[in-house]
């Protein structure tokens, strides 16, 4: 099932500290953003790419893509303050009624199969996206004071790529913006308009690079991914 895919790189960085766009910071000495690019470039599936990223960036992000040969954005766009802001201006690129993926630029790790799976569900459901189940104890939480535990076994982290028919999230986008809904997620823009979302259980791996903690884990993960590459080739000498 062919898609396109809205790819967002117009952050701040600000939790991660580092005092520029952590979509710049690299891993196993590539920068972020391109981990999440390539992933998509790599898919046979994907069709086109929009790149929404700090217009301040432009040159950078151009270098990028012509160094790495990512051939498949069709258009980087200027985002927007806030992440929902910058997805709609990657939504209005598109045109069509087939399956938009919208995809974190900081979420480099996303494997193929769960590309592949969010996809097929929103094709056949008109909204999808990845998730995993809750590992800690959820507790709400005022002036630092438990306020309630939270029923665990309903709770999932909430993952991306989301997936969606295109006319069905646009105009969940464009409901929000008249409505003045914030969201943190593209999903919620449709539950807030009534539209079923089916969940697909994501993996582990596919995190959100947003404190330096995350960066350790993310310099393990490729560390790992390296050897076992390293591995399979030393197997078939
Ligand atoms: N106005 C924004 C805010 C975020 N993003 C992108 O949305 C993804 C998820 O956002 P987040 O992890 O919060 O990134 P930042 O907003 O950069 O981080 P922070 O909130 O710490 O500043 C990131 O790939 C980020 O580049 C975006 O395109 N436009
Ligand atoms: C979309 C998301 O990655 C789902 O978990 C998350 O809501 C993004 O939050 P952020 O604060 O914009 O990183």
């Amino acid at each position: 099932m062919n898609y396109d895919v809205v790819i967002l790189a117009a952050g701040k960085g600000k939790r991660m500290g580092a005092g520029k766009n952590k979509m710049l910071l690299e891993v196993a000495g590539i920068p972020i953003i391109l981990h999440t690019l390539l992933a998509f470039e790599s898919d046979k599936a994907c069709s086109r790419i929009v790149l929404v990223i700090n217009e301040s960036e432009r040159d950078i992000f151009s270098s990028f893509l012509s160094h790495f040969n990512i051939t498949k954005v069709v258009k980087m766009v200027q985002g927007g303050t806030e992440r929902q802001d910058s997805v709609y201006q990657g939504l209005k690129v598109l045109s069509g009624e087939g399956i938009v993926l919208i995809h974190d630029g900081a979420r480099p790790f996303v494997k193929k199969e769960s590309i592949a799976r969010v996809t097929e569900t929103a094709r056949d459901e008109g909204a999808a996206i990845l998730a995993v189940p809750v590992k800690d104890t959820i507790k709400k939480v005022l002036d630092h004071k438990v306020q309630e535990t939270v029923e665990r076994s309903d709770l999932w982290a909430v993952q991306t790529p989301q997936a969606f028919r295109l006319p069905l999230i646009l105009a969940a986008h464009r409901t929000g913006l008249q409505r003045g809904l914030q969201a943190t997620d593209d999903a919620s823009l449709m539950e807030q308009t009534g539209q079923t979302v089916a969940v697909v259980e994501g993996d582990y791996q596919n995190i959100k690079i947003t404190t330096p903690e995350d960066m350790l884990i993310a310099e393990q993960f490729m560390r790992n991914k390296k050897g076992s590459v390293q591995n399979e080739n030393r197997a078939r000498i």
